[in-house]
């Protein structure tokens, strides 16, 4: 199968308990709140990807990101496998912007709009917010319905 390596970042306030999603404008997911992310691009290791989606879509700049988890996808009947490194960033600078392709907003950690994401996201965003490291895979059948899954707390990415 090929394997495209994607990045997501969920940047947190920790002291007042929020998230900042974004608002997909256009492209994949469009339509969708989620962290901020994308693919690599030539040369570029997946921290420097990371950080460079998370400005590009945000205007935030992130100083520190910390490993949350990995998430493999795979939609039916489609040969590419999402192999998507997921990272939280506490220690940032700059203010949240909308851009050309994402419209971010802070959501308190208990109204996390899960009704407006990725169907997955409701299973693994309660361990990122706890800080247990973990790894997933998800099975789609387009891009609503999922059909198999796993997920577990790992010590170690
Ligand atoms: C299927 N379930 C899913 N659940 C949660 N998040 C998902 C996801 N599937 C993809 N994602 C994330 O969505 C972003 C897409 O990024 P995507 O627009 O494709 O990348 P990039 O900005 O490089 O593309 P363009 O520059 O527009 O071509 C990227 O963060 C990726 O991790």
């Amino acid at each position: 199968m090929l394997k495209k390596v994607l990045t997501l970042v969920l940047v947190r306030d920790v002291a007042q308990q929020r998230v900042l999603l974004g608002m997909k404008k256009r492209g994949f997911g469009a339509g969708k709140w989620n962290g901020f992310g994308g693919k690599l691009e030539p040369g570029e290791t997946v921290e420097e990807a990371a950080k460079r989606e998370l400005l590009e879509e945000s205007c935030v700049h992130a100083e520190e990101l910390l490993p949350a988890g990995r998430i493999e996808f795979e939609f039916q009947g489609d040969p590419c496998l999402l192999d998507v490194h997921v990272f939280t960033v506490e220690k940032y600078k700059g203010n949240p912007h909308e851009t050309e392709e994402m419209r971010p907003l802070w959501y308190e950690e208990g109204e996390i709009p899960f009704d407006k994401m990725w169907a997955d996201d409701r299973f693994w965003f309660p361990l990122m917010l706890e800080k247990k490291l973990f790894k997933a895979r998800f099975l789609f059948k387009g891009h609503e319905t999922i059909l198999d899954q796993s997920l577990q707390v790992v010590d170690a990415l």
